[in-house]
């Protein structure tokens, strides 16, 4: 697919060691300049790179605020090698008409699976085993160690990795209760609990898969703790914003929490050579992960792929399907035509103008597609012109007040 910017002048900027099949993904569709880098970068560091990016990928580490947005004069898509899109400021990035993609379900089973190791790991205190007999220790005893099966396994966010542990730890026995906001479908046996607070008070095991929200934000701090059962054991895969982490130490030295497997915190290491600080550390019962739930070989490939692809079809054709916070259009091929993209904010008139200046021109269009959310609008044009009669038209498109960004491909 040509478009008017020609493709190898388009620069894809890849952060935090997403997997080389983006990079193949992206070459394979005729993009040439791909800078890649296996850590985030320091703030200013990013903002230097990221000002003559055309589209950029990171993961969960990589914070794009608005701030950071500003400083991207070219950026026309962002894609998260990731499912958590909190660490961009979605509603910035809209307003300067830049779509986010993310990759909702590459690594959901690879958490799942984590989540129900450490289950059985914690029910059956390894974590404080396994440090002792590190240090010449030796408790061979069945005290605080019990089957997994007939257990209470609470899932706070009963979305698409709370119902796939869901479904696991039904296989081998377990009872499962779950919270959710929405009101959710449960699979299997599960049963949603009345409230959270229903699910503390009767959950053996309580697992996180929320995503960061406000409402979600230090959602389980003292109080919630000391609703849940003496020695319960607590899991959180989710964000490291949701446990008030110094409230689940105090409970873990009080052994009111039997155990817990903590794999994101408030603050994480930038990268690989930077220390990791946490009132966990040290703890024996507690297993400490860096932030590798969604971290297996697999689940990276095949993210790598996914949202590459997301984030050609996008360059390439103006499709925005799965878009988290745009309007979302699915775009069939435009061979004989032009195609003309027109974001703009969604406010009266924009789209009377729209047509104006196609009416004005005599011009054929040949398919128009419109998407809208409260705050940005999206026009697909597909019309019969000539490059230059198309880039003429763009011009115009780029006059009409609202517009915050307009593209044409041929
Ligand atoms: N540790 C890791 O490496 C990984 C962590 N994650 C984290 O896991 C989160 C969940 O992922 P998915 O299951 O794919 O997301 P999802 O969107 O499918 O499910 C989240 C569920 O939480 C519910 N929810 C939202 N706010 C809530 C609240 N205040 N109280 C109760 N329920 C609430 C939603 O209704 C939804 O059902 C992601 O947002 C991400 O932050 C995801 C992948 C890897
Ligand atoms: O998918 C997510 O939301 C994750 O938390 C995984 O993040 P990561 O790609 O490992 O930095």
């Amino acid at each position: 697919m040509k478009t008017s910017f020609p493709k190898q002048d388009i620069k894809v900027l890849l952060l935090e060691g997403v997997s080389r099949t983006a990079v193949e993904t992206f070459q394979r569709a005729g993009y040439t300049q791909i800078e890649y880098h296996a850590k985030s970068l320091p703030e200013e560091e990013l903002k230097a790179r990221i000002a003559d990016a055309h589209i950029v990928g990171i993961r969960s580490r990589t914070h794009l605020t608005a701030d950071v947005l500003d400083h991207a004069k070219r950026l026309i898509a962002v894609g998260c090698y990731c499912i958590g899109t909190n660490q961009v400021q979605l509603d910035a990035a809209a307003k300067l008409g830049i779509p986010v993609f993310n990759a909702p379900y590459s690594n959901t089973r690879s958490v799942a699976e984590l989540v129900i190791a450490e289950t059985i790991m914690l029910l059956r205190g390894i974590p404080q085993k396994n440090a002792l007999c590190h240090r010449g220790g030796w408790t061979k005893s069945a005290t605080g160690s019990f089957e997994a099966r007939d257990k209470v396994l609470g899932i706070v966010g009963y979305g698409h990795i709370g119902t796939q542990v869901g479904v696991l730890a039904e296989s081998f026995g377990m009872r499962v209760i779950f919270h959710d906001i929405e009101t959710k479908l449960s699979l299997g046996n599960a049963r949603a609990a009345t409230s959270l607070e229903d699910l503390l008070e009767r959950s053996d095991i309580v697992t996180l898969h929320v995503p960061e929200t406000p409402a979600t934000k230090w959602m389980i701090g003292h109080n919630e703790i000391a609703k849940m059962r003496k020695g319960a054991l607590l899991i959180n895969a989710s964000r490291g914003t949701v446990v008030d982490i110094d409230a689940l130490a105090d409970a873990l030295r009080s052994e009111h929490i039997g155990g817990a497997a903590i794999d994101v915190f408030p603050a994480e290491p930038k990268g690989n050579d930077d220390p990791f600080v946490s009132p966990l550390v040290g703890v024996d019962n507690v297993i400490l992960t860096p932030h590798i739930g969604g971290s297996t070989l697999e689940a990276q490939d095949n993210i790598g792929i996914e949202v590459a692809s997301k984030l050609v079809r996008y360059s390439d054709n103006g499709s925005t399907l799965s878009a988290v916070n745009f309007p979302e259009v699915t775009l069939p091929e435009h061979p004989h035509s032009s195609r003309l993209l027109h974001i703009h904010r969604n406010v009266p008139g924009v789209l009377s103008r729209i047509n104006e200046l196609f009416s004005a021109g005599n011009m054929n269009i040949d398919a128009q597609f419109l998407q809208t959310n409260p705050d940005v609008g999206y026009v697909v044009i597909d019309v019969s012109a000539d490059e230059q009669q198309a880039a003429a038209l763009k011009e115009k498109l780029s006059a009409i007040p609202g517009t915050l960004r307009t593209r044409l491909l041929y």
